[in-house]
Order: structure tokens, then sequence, then C-alpha cells
């Protein structure tokens, strides 16, 4: 890891300004050959940018942070240019020219700070969702964990693991043989709290509901206006209405949020045995599929005859008979507005519990399975007797633990992670 990266790390130009960022030990002499030397450490200064004993690039306000307490962890330089492309374009040329200077994979600034210990594994991904969080909760969420809030909680989980670790190894190291006594009568105790502790956090909700969104499937008969109250919710003319039977085919989904909690719609084929029609009777199945993958039903079909757990809706509640369903927990009309606003505040409540309260950290997939497998290496301690075994569980917590920040790690599941920031991060 030698060699010196650059890239651009605002957005696309052209924009008013264009940040490129260079990281590495050559950092300062690119900027010096570009800038005509290495101004003060962390004050911004306006110089004219250069080829090397050339024409003018830009004018620009240049940054210079010395390693190794840089975001990178590197000596690190930073060019604020005009952000027209062709400007762009120009400094990256005369960057990428000089002796061991490359452009940036996707992501290897944050692997750099990874590897330079300026942030551990948690805080990467914390990093990652936070750009790219869409919603309020989400970017909360996100700023948590990249803020470490997990990562301070392992750290001190990890410790008190240690000091359980030291007191087994001081009796396997000085009592006899045959001898068990001596574990501090709190130890079990300690234990079983820890092991509480992580089980609170295995808990919480699940950042995936955070990222892929509350998936809310409307499912019924056909023209009951399942289409019509999905365009209503995701206030677009997304789906196609008719007063024809069998208009909708395709699962149809849209992302939106309401208040900061995101959803996934989903409207669907309507419901019927025995249609002639092979294209809708593949919708059908799909529509299928569909409502098993979600977390809610709204249910516009007959009264109790939709899956467990639906929300029975009574929609086109503005046309008089259509809807006598005497226990729908909303009456709607999609057409006249009736009803909706109860229906999106009951929707917004209900997705709103399942999601991590705003600020709390949430854990991803990966986060839980090394939690979990600390946390059954603490039970197992907790039941053994040989003092030998239990030092054997603790081991195992505590490696969990490291593999949750990152201390052991392969590299497959780096370049995934990494992969996942864009070029400039
Ligand atoms: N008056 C009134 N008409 C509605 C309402 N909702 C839907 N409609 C009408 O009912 C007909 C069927 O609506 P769709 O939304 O296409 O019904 P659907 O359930 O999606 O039908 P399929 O896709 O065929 O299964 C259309 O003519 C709509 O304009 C409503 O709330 N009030
Ligand atoms: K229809
Ligand atoms: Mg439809």
């Amino acid at each position: 890891m030698n060699d010196t990266i650059f890239a651009l790390s605002s957005g696309s130009p052209p924009a008013a300004i264009a940040i490129i960022r260079i990281s590495g030990p050559a950092a300062g002499s690119a900027l010096a050959a570009l800038a005509g030397g290495v101004p003060a450490p962390r004050h911004a200064s306006y110089r004219e940018l250069r080829v090397p004993r050339g024409t003018l690039l830009d004018r620009a306000l240049v940054l210079w942070f010395p390693g190794p307490n840089t975001a990178s962890g590197e000596d690190l330089a930073e060019l604020h240019l005009h952000g027209g492309r062709a400007v762009v374009q120009a400094v990256q040329a005369a960057l990428g020219a000089l002796p061991d200077v490359r452009p940036a994979q996707p992501g290897e600034f944050t692997r750099r700070a990874f590897s330079n210990g300026r942030i551990d594994l948690a805080e990467a991904e914390g990093l990652a969702d936070l750009l790219s969080a869409e919603t309020e909760l989400q970017r909360r969420s996100a700023i948590a964990m990249a803020g470490g809030a997990l990562s301070r909680q392992v750290d001190a989980w990890r410790l008190r693991v240690l000091s359980a670790s030291a007191a087994v190894e001081a009796i396997l190291d000085f009592a006899d043989e045959d001898d068990v006594q001596g574990l501090p009568a709190a130890f079990r105790d300690d234990l079983a709290t820890l092991a509480h502790e992580v089980g609170d956090w295995l808990s919480r909700p699940r950042a995936e509901v955070l990222k892929d969104g509350f998936r809310v499937v409307l499912a019924g008969p056909p023209n009951a206006g399942k289409s019509t109250l999905f365009n209503a919710l995701v206030e677009d003319e997304a789906a196609i209405t008719a007063p024809i039977a069998g208009t909708t085919r395709d699962v149809l989904t849209r992302a939106v949020s309401l208040e900061g909690v995101p959803f996934v719609f989903a409207d669907t084929a309507g419901l019927r045995d025995g249609t002639e029609d092979t294209i809708e009777a593949i919708g059908i199945e799909r529509a299928r599929s569909a409502l098993e993958g979600a977390d809610l039903v709204l249910w516009l079909g007959p009264e109790g005859e939709g899956p467990v757990g639906a929300w029975d809706i009574a929609a086109q509640a503005d046309r008089p008979g259509t809807s006598d369903k005497i226990s729908a927990r909303h009456r709607v009309s999609a057409v006249s507005g009736m009803g909706m606003e109860a229906l999106r505040r009951d929707l917004i409540n209900t997705a709103g519990a399942t999601m991590p309260k705003p600020g709390e950290a949430a854990l991803n997939a990966r986060q839980r399975g090394f939690l979990s497998e600390a946390e059954a290496a603490l039970c197992s301690a907790r039941g053994e007797e040989d003092p030998l075994l239990i030092a054997e569980c603790l081991r195992r917590a505590r490696v969990s633990f490291d593999s949750l920040v990152g201390r052991s790690t392969t590299e497959d599941m780096l370049d995934a992670l990494f992969g996942r920031f864009c070029i400039g991060k």
C-alpha cells in the first residue's frame, strides 16, 4: 500500500466546487508539484495549480493534512477546484502523470482508514450506510453506527471477557489439578449479565428493515381498487387503473418514505380462480409470492378472507353500497381522499414501531451473527464446571467480538464492504 491514490470526492461535475483528495506517501510531493509548494497544515490557502513547470490548470483552495492523524491515516491533500468537467479532468490528468500516483478504487480511502486503525469495521459499515441513507431514520441510525456506538459497546464487553479470562487463567495456573474452587463468587453472575446485555442488542430491530423498507402489499380480487389505492399511497400515477377486471398483471413496487419511515408498496394482480387468461394466471401466481414476502398486507377483498394478520380495508368507500365490510380497520376512498390520512398515520405508526428508534444503532445480519456467537459462548461458559472449558468458551466469545469490529477479518469480506462505497470515499 505504498502507492498514492487520488479521486474526485465530491459529486459529479459540473458543480460549483469539485474536491479532489490525494492520499498516500506522495501526497505532499504531488501537492507541491501542482501548487508550487506545501502550505501550512490544516489551513486553507489559495493557490494557482499548474502542470509541473507548465500551464495554469485552475486557481483553487488547497489543504494539507500530514499523517497519521487524518481521515485515511496517511498524508492527505485536498484540492477545492472550480467544479467544471474540463477543470476536473485536467487536474486528474496532471495528477495521474506524476510518479507513484494513481486513481483510487471505490472505497479505497475508507479502506485505508480501516487498515490504518482510524475506524473499525462497524464504523465503516455505518459510514457506508450513511452515504446510502435516503430517509431521516436511516441517516440517524447510520450516524450512530458511524460514530462508533456499537464499537464502543463491543470494546467494553471485550474488556469484561478479558478480565473473566484472566480470572480463569489464574486458577489454571495456580490451583491443584482437581481443584476447581477459587472462581470469584460473582463470576457466573457477571457472565450472565454480560450475556443478557448482548441479548438486549440482539433483540433490537434489524438494520435491514431500515435499508429495505417496510413492505406493504395490496391484495384482493380484481377491480377492488388496489391500483387506485396504490397510486394514492405512493402519490404517483404509477399503476394503470381501469374498470376492467385483470388490469394489473405484474407486481409493481414503489419505495417511498412517509415522514422519514421507509416503505415499499407493492400493487398486485387481482386474485381470482379459474381465469382462462395465461398471463393473468402468471400475475396471480406472482401476487401470491409477493404476499409471502410482505411485512403487512392491505386486504381489499371480502371480509376475513385475507391472509392472517392482514388489515381489512373497505376501499371505494365513497361509492354507496360497495363497502359492507363491518370489521374493516380502515374505510377509504382513494378517489375522494376519505380515510386516507388515518390509513397513512396507522401505516407510519405500525412500520415505525418495527424500525430502530431515531439515533439507535441497528445491527445488520453480519453483526447479529457475531453477537449471537458471543452470546452462545458466554452462556456455555456460565454452564461449564471445568476451568479449561470455561477458558475456551471465553476465548470464543472474544473472537466473536473481535470479528465484529474487524480485528480479525478476511479479504473477501473487506472487498465486499469497501466495494459498496463510491470512488473518492
Ligand atoms: N369511486 C371510486 N372508484 C374507484 C375507487 N378506487 C378505484 N375505483 C375505480 O374502480 C375501478 C378499478 O380500480 P383499479 O384500481 O384498477 O382496481 P384493481 O383492484 O387494481 O383491479 P385489477 O388490477 O384489475 O385487479 C377503476 O375504474 C377505478 O377508477 C374509489 O375509491 N372510488
Ligand atoms: K381493474
Ligand atoms: Mg390493478
